[in-house]
């Protein structure tokens, strides 16, 4: 259930109006989610969704709103914040911090195929170019100094085998983070969360079409190429091994480096950069497993799933000449 906060027919029917977005028609709450209330709601003139933002704070949320305005203006299929007749798109309802966007059409894919990974390839590498000019920036608030932070709260939680590994992963990563070639990764505005169920695609005349990312709430400033590794981590893996699917993983790299050819760093650092993305999940997911914050809404997802995912990464480091037409990659 992901209504914590409840709206009422008349509430969100002034809020509509107030905005602009036309008459309400209907209003349901919205079952998925677990960090926010969530509502669909439909006026006369359009779908959109109604987000009461539980646990974010007015202070992040402006970073967030406006990436994803300046996404929708540049033509990414992303939800664009309705603003109000100054310009601002982060709202307040009944005590929260609340905004509205349209709803974008179709599902998530969960069982994603090739055909999946191209088009999600392609747009990733479509948002990072469009966010070059994005005037704001904030730091991706789980990178490096957040995974040294956490480190040490979760190790006491952990196997002797576990928290080797942890240890000595976060090691490598500060070894990394210290080199010329990762401080030469081109950088800015990431999604950084891009999995499986932050997608939609819509079937256009029978064809899975992406139809939009959504859920910004992780979003940074950060290298591409990190955003490019999450994604690869869960669009492009056999989830209950952990393993890389070389079919779909290299079907992901071509259709992003089509758009936007990866650099000579980004070629040297992808098998670093997929450690570094099994690495931040297996620590925030060991985080809310551990650690439940107080009155949390939250429904720890299972951390030895990136525990795996790290362990296959490290095992077998996936480069890009692995990956089958890896020679055509533009450089
Ligand atoms: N703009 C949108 N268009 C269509 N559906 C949406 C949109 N935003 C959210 N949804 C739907 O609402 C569900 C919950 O949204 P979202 O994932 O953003 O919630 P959340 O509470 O931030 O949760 P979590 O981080 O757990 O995924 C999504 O799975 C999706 O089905
Ligand atoms: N995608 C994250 C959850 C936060 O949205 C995870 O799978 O751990």
């Amino acid at each position: 259930m992901a209504v914590y906060t409840e709206v009422s027919l008349d509430e969100a029917s002034t809020f509509l109006t107030s905005l602009k977005l036309g008459n309400l028609q209907t209003l349901e709450g919205c079952s998925g989610g677990i960090e926010n209330t969530n509502y669909f709601v439909t006026t006369d003139q359009a779908p959109y969704v109604l987000t009461l933002f539980e646990r974010l704070s007015a202070e992040q949320l402006p970073f967030y709103l406006r990436l994803m305005k300046h996404l929708a203006f540049h033509g990414i299929p992303v939800p664009d914040p309705a603003a109000n007749r100054d310009g601002d798109v982060l709202h307040s309802l009944n005590g929260k911090p609340a905004a509205v966007v349209n709803r974008l059409k179709g599902k998530s894919e969960l069982a994603p195929g090739v055909d999946h990974c191209r088009q999600v390839g392609a747009m990733l590498a479509r948002m990072h170019l469009a966010g070059r000019d994005f005037s704001m920036q904030q730091p991706n608030l789980r990178a490096l100094p957040w995974w040294n932070e956490t480190v040490p709260v979760v190790l006491p939680h952990l196997e002797p085998a576990q928290a080797q590994l942890l240890q000595a992963e976060l090691a490598y990563q500060n070894h990394v983070a210290s080199q010329s070639a990762y401080t030469a990764l081109p950088r800015g505005a990431i999604h950084a969360d891009l999995f499986r169920d932050n997608v939609m695609f819509d079937t256009v005349d029978g064809v899975p079409t992406l139809s939009g990312f959504f859920d910004f709430y992780f979003a940074g400033t950060d290298a591409w190429l990190f955003d490019l590794a999450v994604c690869l981590n869960d669009w492009c893996i056999d989830l209950p091994t952990g393993a890389a699917d070389l079919e779909r993983s290299a079907a992901f790299v071509d259709a992003y480096a089509s758009v936007r050819p990866l650099t000579p760093q980004e070629r040297e650092l992808l098998p670093a950069m997929l450690r570094a993305g099994a690495l931040r999940f297996w620590i925030s997911r060991l985080w809310d497993w551990h650690l439940p914050r107080e009155a949390s809404m939250l429904q720890a997802h299972d951390p030895t799933h990136f525990e795996r995912v790290l362990r296959q990464r490290v095992a077998y480091p996936l480069t890009l000449q692995q990956l089958h037409n890896a020679d055509a990659l533009p450089a």
